[in-house]
């Protein structure tokens, strides 16, 4: 029996990133790369998908299991083929990482979402982002099914940033018009944000634009000191980000420094119990907080975030959910694997 991990290959971006280091985890622990080209898909796209799908899925034998991480990013009708071809091979083993849903994150038709989730009922096992997010697709019509929740975003790198200086900062990875929040922030702490696109708004005593860095050098930048922000404004916190795994927090982790979240999201009892920071209600509240705290205060956080930070760099949360998944999946449980940092949502 072999385990396949799907990835996503030819396209830029986060997704496809994300998609990367899961793999290079699921490889430390015997997975096989079932690798999946980007192309644009075509209105008649049924007729030439069985061939594309007859040579991806070749490696796969009768009762293999199948790691699909969702979505593919290639189009819902070619997720939903795929699955459908996995599912054809006899005993075949299928879990689904879900890493974004199509529907909530471009605020897209209700058709949308009710053909994601028929591609998700195909799943023997799903890892989801959240028990929220679990209890909102089993309200559009999720059928019962053994779950994972996700703890985290895992950032494996062999390079662990230690200096970090008091600096009373914040951090922000993110698009600068998909986060209103940056143009209305006018706070003491200045906010420091970084994209490849330039802003509309100059830069002032509360905001820099920094500009694009590649990961590494990014997360060399914000190791430098300051909190990393994991922000989002009350729409779509409301519809998405309250019930998604921000891949900004383990950036901001990884690179070694304490955290603001905001409270009712994922992580929020998670940074607490672990000390990695604060969960507040506004960006007002954080602002006089991070002014307030003393240096030793500060330096203590520092000390707390440099276990999670191990973790992080080790891969060792997508490790952790990978190996419970497959275990899981073979000895055919049907409750789920509970996440005790998520057991107020
Ligand atoms: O200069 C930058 C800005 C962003 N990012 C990456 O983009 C992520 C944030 O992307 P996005 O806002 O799409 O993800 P979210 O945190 O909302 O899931 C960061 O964590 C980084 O991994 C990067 O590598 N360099």
């Amino acid at each position: 029996m072999k385990t396949h991990i799907t990835t996503l290959n030819n396209m830029a971006g986060t997704a496809s990133l994300a998609h990367r280091r899961v793999l290079k985890v699921a490889q430390s622990i015997g997975c096989h790369e079932m690798g999946l080209s980007f192309y644009p898909l075509k209105p008649d796209y049924a007729k030439e998908i069985d061939k594309r799908l007859d040579g991806i899925i070749a490696p796969l034998n009768y009762g293999d299991i199948v790691i699909f991480q969702y979505p593919s990013w290639i189009g819902v009708n070619y997720d939903e083929s795929f699955v459908n071809k996995i599912k054809s091979y006899r005993d075949t083993k299928l879990i689904i990482f879900v890493q974004d849903i199509q529907k909530l994150m471009f605020d897209s038709e209700q058709a949308i979402l009710d053909m994601e989730i028929k591609t998700l009922n195909k799943a023997d096992l799903l890892i989801l982002p959240s028990k929220k997010m679990h209890r909102y697709l089993k309200e559009n019509g999720l059928d019962e099914k053994p779950v994972i929740y996700q703890t985290i975003w895992d950032m494996p790198s062999d390079i662990c940033f230690v200096d970090h200086a008091v600096t009373r900062c914040f951090h922000f990875a993110g698009n600068y018009n998909r986060f209103p929040f940056l143009a209305e922030y006018h706070g003491k702490t200045p906010i420091y944000q970084y994209d490849a696109n330039k802003p509309d708004r100059e830069n002032d005593d509360s905001f820099c634009w920094k500009g694009y860095f590649e990961q590494e050098k990014l997360m060399h930048e914000l190791s430098k000191g300051g909190f990393g922000l994991v922000w989002s404004d009350d729409e779509y916190f409301d519809r998405y980000y309250s019930m998604n795994q921000p891949y900004k927090l383990g950036t901001n982790l990884a690179a070694g420094i304490p955290v603001i979240v905001k409270r009712g999201c994922v992580h929020d009892k998670f940074v607490e119990r672990n000390g990695l920071g604060y969960a507040v209600d506004t960006l007002d509240e954080a602002d006089k907080l991070v002014q307030s705290i003393t240096d030793a205060e500060y330096i203590e956080l520092y000390r707390n975030v440099k276990n999670i930070q191990k973790l992080i760099l080790d891969g060792a949360y997508t490790r952790k959910i990978l190996q419970d998944a497959i275990i899981e999946v073979l000895e055919n449980a049907c409750t789920p694997v509970e996440n005790r940092y998520q057991d107020h949502i």
